[in-house]
């Protein structure tokens, strides 16, 4: 995939902040101390309304030393689009960067910056990010935990579909141990109903083991203007949301599914009422973030609502089937699907799809449906199509898992060292001894490749030399030893087969 470049900061038009200095250079945050890092492109929306993961960055973050063997706790804001999240996100980070220092929330005048975000009506984050620099935290138990942070892609712009919306809140759902919710005014019906559908994608991918699919769920509830009846911050919040997810008889049963499957996911909800932050942050072009033009009241409730989220007391390891998970077994979860089960034989998996590919149009075929054959065709074609690629992934995915596909670089360095003691011993033999020598050295080299390259396997570092290892080793066996291997099994099968006959 191609590198993620980082974009502009709106620092309004005249913003003195390039897109370079935040790269390359460790800005100074409000609070006076360096904040480290940036965001990193982890998942990448195509023009074809797919999603694609970039392993190799997020094995960059997941993988590094000081993460890979520790717990990690997520912390993703998703919600509607335009509605503040990356905004919030800086603040995180300002916590976390300042470590829960008493005046975290820095100096009046400082912008404020990490994940980009900016004003205006068209939407501005895209896909998901994820924070390179995990923040190293101390649990109350004196365990050390890496805490990571997620920016995602707001749902309900105009170029993405409902699908693309619930991929993203669903992926992102999955993968983070603490999920805010982001929306607007209150909390209403169609706010509950899109959590349902994100969630119910999520909840599918995953397989049923009787625990709840996901962790906490945090509804942040932006611009909340009725504090005479909820106050503003954890309490009100509580109390609007047990009231809105509130059962009773009377109820529709549509109304009482809802909520029961909102409850049912998630181990742990609460809501939290935040103020409007003032004008000049929703409305200033000119707006860089800085305190001076926040509102009083919402800089008190930030002040409550992130150390809430984030605090070492209330921080929330990440947890797959009810055990703690590291960084590098989150990496595994991030790839999906089905990773702990063995290779199965390419004619099993394409006879097995064959057969769930027919089953499943037959259902679609037979299901009565609204709108008519024309419509239907439609979605009979896509369904069609997402079954083929789909099929695609599977195949690739079960290749990953070949045992032998992954022993064929120690493999073929392997013979090739059994080669060149052959040849140069041979030439030893016949009094060549400057040809055995060179042989000789040949040998070395391979035998410090194959070193290199189980250093690499075993670490996870310099993983672009082990790739350029696997790459040279794969032409080598595909050009040559597959070759004479698949000669001699072919060979033995039909001299097997013909001692069979006489017998
Ligand atoms: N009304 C209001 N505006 C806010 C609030 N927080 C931030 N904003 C403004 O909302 C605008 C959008 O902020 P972003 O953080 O880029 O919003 P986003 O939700 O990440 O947007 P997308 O990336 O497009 O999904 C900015 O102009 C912010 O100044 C809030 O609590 N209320
Ligand atoms: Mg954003």
């Amino acid at each position: 995939m191609t590198k993620f470049l980082i974009s502009k900061i709106n620092m309004a038009e005249g913003g003195d902040l390039t897109a370079d200095s935040r790269v390359t250079g460790a800005p100074v945050s409000a609070s006076g101390t360096c904040l480290q890092g940036q965001p990193v492109q982890i998942v990448t929306t195509t023009d074809q309304h797919t999603f694609q993961l970039d392993e190799e960055r997020l094995e960059e973050i997941l993988l590094s030393p000081n993460v890979r063997d520790k717990k990690v706790v997520v912390v993703s804001v998703a919600g509607a689009f335009r509605k503040g999240k990356s905004f919030l996100l800086d603040f995180f980070l300002r916590y976390l960067n300042a470590q829960a220092s008493k005046d975290w929330l820095g100096d009046d005048s400082s912008p404020l910056e990490g994940f980009p975000w900016k004003g205006g009506a068209e939407r501005y984050t895209t896909g998901i990010l994820m924070w390179s620099e995990p923040f190293e935290i101390t649990l109350s138990n004196g365990e050390r935990v890496a805490v990571l942070l997620m920016d995602t892609q707001g749902a309900f712009d105009s170029q993405s579909t409902v699908k693309d919306c619930a991929t993203v809140f669903a992926l992102s759902t999955m993968l983070s141990s603490v999920q805010v919710y982001n929306i607007t005014s209150n909390v209403q019906e169609d706010d509950l109903q899109h959590l349902q559908l994100f969630t119910e994608y999520g909840r599918l991918a995953m397989e049923d083991n009787g625990t709840k699919p996901f962790q906490s769920l945090q509804f942040l509830v932006r611009d909340w203007s009725y504090p005479y009846q909820y106050a503003y911050g954890a309490n009100g919040g509580m109390e609007l949301l047990n009231k809105r997810l509130e059962l009773n008889d009377k109820q529709h049963p549509e109304l009482q599914q809802l909520r029961q499957h909102i409850r049912a996911c998630f181990t742990n909800i609460g809501c939290f009422l935040m103020p409007h932050p003032g004008l000049k942050v929703a409305t200033n072009p000119y707006f860089d973030g800085r305190l001076s033009d926040i509102e009083p009241d919402f800089k008190i409730q930030l002040l409550e609502l992130v150390p809430l989220l984030l605090s070492p007391e209330n921080l929330v390891v990440k947890e797959i089937h009810g055990r703690d998970i590291t960084g590098k077994e989150l990496v595994e979860y991030f790839k999906l699907v089905g990773g702990d089960k063995p290779y199965l034989l390419p004619d099993m998996l394409e006879r097995e799809n064959n057969r769930l590919f027919e089953h499943t149009l037959k259902i679609f075929h037979t299901t009565r449906k609204m709108g008519g054959e024309e419509f239907s065709k439609f979605y009979a074609d896509k369904l069609e199509e997402e079954l083929s690629e789909l099929y695609e992934n599977y195949t690739k995915h079960n290749e990953g898992k070949n045992i032998f596909a992954a022993a064929r670089t120690p493999a073929v360095l392997f013979i090739l060292m059994i080669t060149f003691y052959i040849i140069s011993g041979f030439f030893g033999i016949i009094g060549l001894e400057g040809l055995a020598n060179f042989v000789n050295l040949l040998m070395l080299v391979t035998l410090v490749l194959f070193a290199v390259w189980t250093y690499i396997r075993y670490s996870g570092e310099y993983r672009e030399v082990g790739s350029s290892i696997d790459k040279a080793a794969d032409m080598m066996w595909e050009n040559a030893f597959g070759l004479i291997v698949m000669r001699v099994v072919h060979g033995g099968a039909i001299r097997a087969a013909e001692g069979k006959k006489k017998d």
